[in-house]
């Protein structure tokens, strides 16, 4: 099948804005990567979402973060007129995969009226509703990845945002849904408690370029009780709230500020290095993406805890600031031929689904998803007809 030329835009649990970047793939393979862009939120947008945050549809408040989201997303997407899908995350406000529930704000019906193109969208409810975590999702793409990069033996994908995620992908397997191409969890802790601690002791958003961490030292016997946490016992796959450590973590949060930024980077390490141990078969590298690997401390540490190579993603030529635009960007196309965008082995789901709506604008004949439908290896049950 020829590539269809697709722009991915994801709002993250930050908050800081919208990014947005275009691949050209048939859903399986990619072809090519394309243009990117990012779209800061205003102080205002920001201060409507955040007011928004764990709140579901039909809630005060949730209307207006709706209409930001939209609105910022229509502005950024409407330079990308020559991509033919858009594949549209929006902004997760409540999660709650144990009640089988999970809300992203922002209707891609909407987005599909205003940019006139067929928008992919709410792309984690079937997963929750087959039992799921609904999240990650970004595991098939990095499948895709390890295939693009021509990685020859297993390696893991480290997502450092506010949480902490693995992907381990196996490129032999050249069908992620073959048993054992892929295993994905979220490993532990990441940037959140100390953003956390350097908004409370500095007033700033983060450690930037790790400096606070780097000034302090390690408390290993916070480090090994942390390590201690049911969570570490649980076998994979997964997932953690963003604050899920908050109480088990207070004694690190009482140290001094510098000292309690080492000794969280020195968590995150230790527990990225007990995550490599609940794999298949040892990575043969670790390529870092989202924004904990511009931390120094933290790439130092990995480095020194883990018995294989720590790279950032850009050292094999993708995009660590894009890489979660590109993966829903990659997942859309996957919705629009009937291909899966999760499995038992990344987010628990009873059985691989396709997560997604659809929405065409008004008057735009259904080309695709008649390829979709004729396609033979459209094996899996899909969102859309589920409605
Ligand atoms: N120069 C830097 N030095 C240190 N840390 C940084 C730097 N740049 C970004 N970060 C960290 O990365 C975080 C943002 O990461 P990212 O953009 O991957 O998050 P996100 O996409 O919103 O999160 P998620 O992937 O959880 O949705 C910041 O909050 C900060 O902690
Ligand atoms: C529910 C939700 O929005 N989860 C996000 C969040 O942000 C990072 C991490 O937590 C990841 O699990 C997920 O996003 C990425 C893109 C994913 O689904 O792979």
């Amino acid at each position: 099948m020829e590539p269809i030329r697709a722009v991915g835009a994801m709002s993250g649990t930050s908050l800081d804005g919208v990014d947005a970047a275009e691949i050209w793939t048939d859903g399986e393979t990619i072809a090519r990567f394309g243009a990117s862009s990012y779209r800061a939120y205003s102080e205002t947008e920001r201060s409507v979402i955040r007011a928004a945050l764990g709140r579901w549809p039909g809630e005060p408040t949730v209307a207006e973060a709706a209409e930001v989201v939209e609105t910022a997303h229509a502005r950024l997407l409407a330079p990308y007129a020559q991509a033919d899908l858009v594949g549209f995350h929006g902004q997760t406000l409540a999660h709650d995969p144990d009640a089988r529930r999970t809300h992203q704000a922002g209707d891609g019906g909407v987005l599909a009226q205003v940019l006139g193109r067929p928008v992919v969208w709410d792309f984690r409810t079937a997963d929750v509703a087959l039992g799921g975590q609904g999240a990650p999702l970004a595991p098939a793409f990095h499948h895709a990845c390890a295939r693009w990069i021509g990685a020859q033996a297993p390696l893991a994908f480290l997502n450092l945002g506010g949480v902490g995620n693995l992907t381990w992908v196996d490129p032999a397997k050249t069908d992620m849904a073959e048993d054992r191409a892929l295993l994905a969890f979220d490993t532990g802790p990441a940037n959140a408690p100390i953003n956390d601690l350097c908004m409370d002791w500095l007033g700033q958003p983060f450690d930037r370029d790790g400096a606070l961490a780097l000034e302090g030292e390690v408390h290993p016997g916070l480090v090994a009780e942390l390590l201690r946490h049911p969570y570490f016992y649980k076998m994979p796959p997964k997932s953690l709230d963003r604050d899920a450590f908050r109480t088990a973590g207070a004694a690190i949060d009482a140290l001094p500020p510098s000292h309690a930024a080492a000794t969280w980077v020195a968590v995150i390490a230790a527990s990225v290095r007990h995550g490599l141990t609940q794999m298949p078969q040892p990575p043969d590298r670790l390529l870092v993406t989202g924004g904990g690997r511009l931390n120094p401390a933290i790439l130092d540490a990995l480095t020194a805890a883990l018995p294989c190579p720590v790279r950032p993603v850009e050292d094999v030529g993708l995009d660590g600031d894009m890489l979660e635009a590109q993966a829903f960007a990659y997942l859309a196309v996957r919705v629009r031929r009937g291909l899966p965008t999760s499995f038992p082995d990344t987010t628990g789901v009873s059985a691989q689904v396709g997560g997604g709506q659809v929405s065409l604008p008004d008057g735009m004949v259904d080309r695709l998803s008649t390829v979709a439908r004729q396609d033979p290896r459209r094996r899996v049950r899909h969102a859309q007809q589920d409605r």
